[in-house]
């Protein structure tokens, strides 16, 4: 693997990892807030918003230890084209998990969901979106790129992340920030994704995987890559990525861990 390798973190278990992400959320916000004033994240689907609502919403430590919901721009990695109070919808699963249980005094994030008024026409739903970024990251001749602050993702079964799947054409996208998909293997079919540029370029990435049931792709990611996106990922993003994992997630996985101080 070229440059420096990514991080993974293991713990024993979500209880442990929540605090950690948390550490490791706040100084991503506050170097934003160095930056720009501004902390511009973009979030997965799955289980992340539960897992993210843990470490997000827990009582702060010490005067350090503060989310500053107010000064956060939230963006979503990948988006399913459907209306934003679906079932299916990420926007609605991060309202249900996490944004409707803020309290008032910790304020609230600015969130950028989909434009609904696009749901027939994904190519134009994915425009609408990277117009939304323009908006905010100034897309130009100088801005080839939108920089996040920080991606919080997850890892599929079959080393997907965000709507970039195995050996799918999207991968190769390199005009675009946002692309749709018409045939993900994960239902639903129809989504609009960041593209992987976008994702490489982030200051910070974190994933979040947990469980027995991502041992065997958690190996191929990180002892034989294999193109997957995940490890895709991996490789472009060196030590700028961070993996924060259950023992179960990794067991056996050949790889060494960092331990999060
Ligand atoms: O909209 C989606 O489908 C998600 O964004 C997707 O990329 C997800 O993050 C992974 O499939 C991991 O999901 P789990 O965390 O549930 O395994």
């Amino acid at each position: 693997m070229p440059g420096k390798q990514p991080n993974l973190f293991a713990f024993n278990d979500i209880d442990a990892l929540a605090p950690a992400l948390r550490s490791y959320i706040i100084a991503c916000q506050n170097s934003g807030l160095t930056r720009h004033d501004v902390f511009k994240v973009a979030v997965s689907g799955g289980s992340l918003p539960n897992t993210l609502a843990e470490a997000l919403l827990a009582e702060p430590k010490s005067e350090e230890d503060v989310i500053k919901f107010d000064k956060w721009e939230l963006f979503f990695a990948d988006e399913r084209a459907v209306p934003l109070d679906h079932e299916d919808s990420n926007y609605a699963l991060v309202k249900k998990e996490l944004l409707d249980k803020i309290p008032a005094s910790m304020g609230q994030p600015i969130v950028h969901p989909i434009d609904a008024e696009y749901l027939n026409d994904t190519q134009e739903l994915a425009d609408q979106y990277e117009k939304k970024l323009v908006g905010s990251f100034a897309k130009g001749d100088s801005v080839k790129l939108p920089i996040f602050d920080l991606l919080l993702l997850g890892s599929g079964p079959d080393g997907h992340t965000c709507s970039l799947f195995p050996g799918h054409p999207l991968l190769r996208e390199t005009d675009a920030w946002v692309a749709p998909i018409e045939d993900s293997p994960k239902p639903p079919p129809r989504r609009i994704t960041l593209t992987l540029p976008v994702v490489t370029h982030a200051v910070r990435i974190a994933f979040v995987a947990t469980g027995a049931a991502k041992k065997e792709i958690m190996k191929e990611i990180f002892e034989v890559g294999n193109g997957l996106p995940c490890a895709l990922v991996n490789e472009a993003a060196g030590d700028r990525c961070s993996w924060f994992t259950d023992n179960a997630a990794v067991e056996g996985v050949q790889f060494p861990r960092r331990s999060f101080l």
